[in-house]
C-alpha cells in the first residue's frame, strides 16, 4: 500500500486512497501508522474514499484510533493530495466529511497546490450541538471546575467540538495537564479539543492546542477557526484574523453571515510503499 506523509503547519497526517474504504474500521491501522517510533508517525490518518454526494470524501482517524468528523489542516492537505494526483481536476470542488460538505479553492503554481482556502461552513453555538451537558444558546466564559480550579471557557462546534481558554501568554499554558482533563471532562460527552488563546490585537491571535484523540499538536485548523470565531463572539477581535501557531499562520475570515473561511498552506513530505 502506498502512503503519503503530509502536514498543515506541522499537524501531520498519513494519507492513502481506499476505493473500498467507505465503512472500513481503521482504528488499529491508525494506531499502528501514527506511532512515532514503530510507525510512520502522525497526528492521524486521512483516507480518500468514494462519495455519492460530493466530488470526493475525506475520512480522518486520530492517532488514538477515534474517527473525527472533520480536520481543518487535514482538509487543506487532502485538497492538495487529490488535485495533484488527478483524483479531482477542478481548482474548486467539494469534499464530503462527517461534518458536512466542505469546499476548498486551490492556488496552483506550475501544477502544484501552494495555498488552500476552505469554506468551513458555519459554527454551531448551542450547547446541545457541541455537545456540552448544559443548557445554553451560546457558551461564552462559562465556569468549568477542574481539580478545584475554575476556568472560564468558551465552547463551540466547528465541525468538531472546541473549547477556548483565553490566556495572557500561550507559552505558559498547562497544555499537557489541563488539556487532557478538559478534553475528557464530563461536561463534554463526545470529548473536546482544547485551545489556549492569546489575543494580540483586533486582527491577530496566538493559539496552542491540545487535540481530542491526538494530544498536543503543532497546529489545529478547526481549532484556529474556533479560536477566531470565539474571540470575535467575546468582543475581542474583528472578523478577519491571522492566527499564529508554532510554524506559521492561518488566515480566518468569519463572514457576517456566519460562514468561516480558512486559508493556509499544505505540504507533502514523502511517499512510501509499505507491505
Ligand atoms: N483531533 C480532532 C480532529 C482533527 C482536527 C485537527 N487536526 C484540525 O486540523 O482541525 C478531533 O478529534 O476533533
Amino acid at each position: 500500500m502506498k502512503y503519503t506523509k503530509m502536514h498543515g503547519l506541522g499537524n501531520d497526517f498519513i494519507f492513502f486512497t481506499d476505493p473500498n474504504g467507505t465503512d472500513t474500521d481503521y482504528t488499529e491501522l491508525a494506531k499502528q501508522l501514527c506511532h512515532r517510533q514503530t510507525g510512520i508517525g502522525g497526528d492521524g490518518i486521512i483516507v480518500v474514499v468514494p462519495s455519492n454526494v460530493a466530488d470526493t470524501r475525506m475520512r480522518i482517524i486520530n492517532a488514538d484510533g477515534s474517527e473525527a468528523e472533520m480536520c481543518g489542516n487535514g482538509i487543506r492537505c487532502f485538497a492538495k493530495y487529490v488535485y495533484e494526483r488527478g483524483i479531482v481536476t477542478k481548482e474548486k470542488f467539494t469534499i464530503e466529511t462527517l461534518a458536512g460538505i466542505m469546499e476548498p479553492t486551490l492556488t496552483v503554481e506550475d501544477g502544484k497546490v501552494t495555498l488552500v482556502t476552505v469554506n468551513m461552513g458555519k459554527p454551531s453555538f448551542n450547547a446541545a450541538d457541541i455537545p456540552m451537558d448544559i443548557k445554553a444558546d451560546k457558551v461564552l466564559n462559562y465556569d468549568v471546575d477542574v481539580d478545584g480550579v475554575t476556568y472560564k471557557v468558551s465552547s463551540v462546534l466547528m465541525g468538531v467540538p472546541h473549547t477556548e481558554v483565553f490566556v495572557d501568554d500561550v507559552t505558559k499554558v498547562p497544555l499537557t495537564t489541563l488539556g487532557p482533563k478538559l478534553e475528557r471532562h464530563p461536561l463534554f460527552p463526545r470529548g473536546t479539543n482544547v485551545n489556549f488563546v492569546k489575543v494580540v490585537d483586533d486582527s491577530h491571535i496566538k493559539v496552542r492546542t491540545w487535540e481530542r484523540g491526538a494530544g498536543a499538536t503543532l497546529a489545529c485548523g478547526t481549532g484556529c477557526c474556533a479560536s477566531a470565531v470565539m474571540a470575535h463572539e467575546n468582543g475581542l477581535t474583528g472578523r478577519e484574523v491571522d492566527v499564529a501557531v508554532y510554524l506559521g499562520t492561518l488566515h480566518i475570515s468569519y463572514s457576517e453571515d456566519g460562514t468561516v473561511f480558512m486559508t493556509g498552506p499544505a505540504a507533502e513530505v514523502f511517499e512510501t510503499e509499505l507491505a
